[in-house]
């Protein structure tokens, strides 16, 4: 019988279906990278997310792979190149949890303009404070979108009602506009945002795109909005601008290293500026973590796959 790997949590249609379709699934969902290595020999398929690294070990090892499926979108810890080069067809899902993206991104953006983090914490304390959380609305704003695949473009769907006016770049893609984006280049970005919105994959050349000279780039202080990937943003810079007042507030849903009982010294000093700090609220990487995006991320890869 077909042995399906899955390394990680994931909807029961997947392992439903997967099991209709005739194969045995090998569900292990907290599985680590060695437990792994042991068992890919056997495996036809190999289904991830971000817990296990993808690397040309364990695809050398996986001399019966024939597919790897990601259930999500970002492909960082996946050696693409190599597993293509031997015949190994990657798939992944970012479809199945833009919506899920897109909508977080919104949900924190009016936390962080509205004061949701600052004044509840104060309800908690027995506060009832109105005139120091008064606060912005979206509404007449300008919001610049930084890469303009399935999570950006969820995003401004989302954002379209609001009233603001908004701005997307994308350094390989031409021609998105539409009724409510506008196909800008970063220049316009940095000199009309006051909003931007980070929807770029982790790669060399991403990697601590935000960081000081993009930063004092930007006309206004902007507030900064990370679903991507945390190292997109030098956490450290970041943590100056912030003290300088040239960044007005971030979202961040991602952080460059989040293992947070992990943190060096100086990570773990940026870590708590940020948490406390009444412009800025984090969340733990669950921007595309719904129920909904489980079963539609499942659903995209068994229809990439064919199965
Ligand atoms: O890339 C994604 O789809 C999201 O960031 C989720 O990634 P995860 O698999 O690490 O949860």
């Amino acid at each position: 019988m077909t042995k399906v790997l899955i390394t990680a949590k994931t909807h029961p249609y997947l392992i439903d279906h997967l099991k209709e379709k005739g194969y045995q699934v090998l569900y292990h969902p907290a599985i680590s990278y060695e437990e792994a290595y042991q068992l890919i020999h056997e495996c036809a398929g190999l289904v991830v997310t971000t817990r296990i690294p993808v690397d040309r070990r364990l695809i050398d090892r996986g001399i019966h792979l024939q597919w790897i499926a990601r259930l999500g979108s970002g492909m960082e810890l996946i050696d693409v190149a190599y597993a293509t080069s031997k015949g190994i067809r990657c798939v992944s899902s970012p479809e199945g949890n833009a919506d899920a993206v897109g909508e977080h991104a919104v949900g924190m953006l009016v936390a962080l303009l509205r004061n949701f983090k600052v004044s509840y914490d104060q309800l908690k304390e027995g506060i009832w404070e109105r005139e120091k959380n008064r606060g912005y609305e979206i509404s007449g704003k300008v919001v610049g979108i930084i890469g303009y695949g399935h999570t950006g473009s969820a995003f401004a769907r989302k954002l379209s009602g609001f009233g603001a006016t908004i701005l997307a770049y994308d350094k390989y893609k031409t021609g998105f506009g539409n009724e409510y984006v506008q196909e800008v280049s970063l220049e316009t970005i940095f000199r009309q945002a006051d909003i931007v919105s980070l929807h770029v994959p982790l790669t060399e050349e991403t990697h601590h795109m935000v960081n000081r000279r993009f930063i004092h780039a930007c006309a206004v202080p902007v507030y900064l909005i990370n679903t991507s990937r945390g190292a997109v943003v030098h956490t450290h810079d970041l943590v100056e601008a912030l003290k300088e007042e040239r960044i007005a507030g971030a979202c961040l849903d991602v952080l460059e290293n989040e293992r947070i009982d992990h943190l060096t010294d100086a990570e773990q000093e940026d870590f708590q500026y940020l948490l406390h700090h009444p412009r800025v609220i984090m969340t733990p990487h669950i921007a595309g973590y719904t129920h909904e995006a489980s079963l539609k991320m499942a659903q995209v890869v068994l229809h990439k796959l064919g199965i």
